[in-house]
């Protein structure tokens, strides 16, 4: 089912997240498959969602090959996913992981930032902006299973979650890396990893677009764990277990009264971060990094 079929489905259909994901997404076949092994098992085009072993835990897989780079249609999905969930009162915890080997997400898709018309960024970026406010206010706990390469818009989304355990894999670069591209990161995502690892290590990471390996991203607090790879999901859900052990409403009132101003600094302006989103990426000299950056990234390889 196309994205803007999944968009025109009524409101009932919103509420009941698992009859829709499996509408959308998954075959016959293997939707009665899921419902078969008795373990439901659901997804959309590129987001994957089950349960976990343990109990109102579920597990979601970013699915978007080779690199899960963040497109309209992903960012959607993740946002209906994350709905669902909250709204399925069984579910009280999500680790969020990829299904792409090597990279947990190879962040803002690149043919988004170039070459279309200013309508199309501008839903582009509204689609971005609501991926991370859905994600950074969630009530239900976030841990991230980081599972690969993790830079930009990746490591932004992975700064949503409550917790972050990263894969113990040099190849596993993590950070805001927006000015190597040319291009500069918006206050909120410069909110969000200043939130994290604070304000003087925010100033380097920053300015110098910095992808840490998992002992620097460790040390600097990028995130709270590095495991060997065999041990991430067990890792993951350990950490979930101790989260879960608290009191919902206590953990949901706490983690509002902590992250809902830094939310309301983009609330406030959420369209003026639009447009100035479409006219700095409209701009020649903007655009022109952005094509020689992917130009060179798709020259890697040869
Ligand atoms: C005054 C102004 C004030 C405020 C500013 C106002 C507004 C803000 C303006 C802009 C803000 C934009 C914020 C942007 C955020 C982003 O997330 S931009 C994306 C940045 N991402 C990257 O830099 C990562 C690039 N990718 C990689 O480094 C690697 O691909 C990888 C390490 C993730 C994986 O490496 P490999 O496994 O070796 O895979 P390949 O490199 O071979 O890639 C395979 C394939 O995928 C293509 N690709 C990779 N990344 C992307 C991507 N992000 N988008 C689209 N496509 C991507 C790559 O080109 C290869 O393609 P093919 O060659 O196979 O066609």
């Amino acid at each position: 089912m196309a994205l803007t079929a999944v968009l025109r489905l009524p409101a009932r259909a919103l509420l009941r997240p698992w009859a829709l994901l499996r509408g959308v997404a998954l075959g016959r076949t293997e939707a009665a498959a899921g419902i078969r092994n008795g373990a439901r098992r659901f997804g959309s085009q590129h987001v994957l969602v089950e349960p976990a072993a343990a109990a109102g835990v579920a597990v979601m897989k970013l699915r978007n090959p080779p690199v899960n780079s963040l497109s309209l249609e992903l960012l959607t999905e993740l946002v209906i996913s994350l709905e669902k969930l909250e709204n399925d009162k069984v579910f009280r915890g999500v680790i969020l992981t990829s299904d792409c080997p090597s990279v947990f997400s190879s962040g803002l898709d690149l043919r988004e930032l170039c070459g279309r018309n200013p309508a199309r960024y501008a839903e582009f970026w509204k689609a971005v902006q609501e991926m991370w406010l859905r994600f950074y206010l969630s009530n239900l706990v976030l841990v991230a299973a980081i599972n690969g390469a993790c830079p930009a818009g990746g490591c932004l989304l992975s700064l949503t979650c409550d917790y972050r355990v990263l894969a113990d894999n040099p190849k596993y670069l993590m950070g805001l890396n927006e000015t190597l591209l040319g291009i500069v990161a918006p206050f909120w995502f410069k909110d969000s990893i200043m939130n994290t690892i604070g304000h003087r290590a925010t100033e380097q990471a920053l300015q110098l677009g910095s992808l840490l390996p998992p002992a620097e991203a460790l040390q600097v607090g990028m995130v709270d764990q590095v495991v060997p790879e065999d041990q991430l999901l067990s890792t993951a859900l350990s950490v979930m277990a101790k989260w879960l052990a608290v009191p919902d409403h206590a953990r949901q009132l706490t983690k509002s009264m902590i992250r809902q101003a830094t939310a309301d600094r983009l609330l406030k302006q959420r369209d003026a971060d639009i447009q100035n989103f479409v006219s700095f990426i409209s701009k020649d000299a903007i655009q022109k990094s952005l094509q020689t950056y992917l130009e060179k990234l798709k020259q890697k390889k040869g």
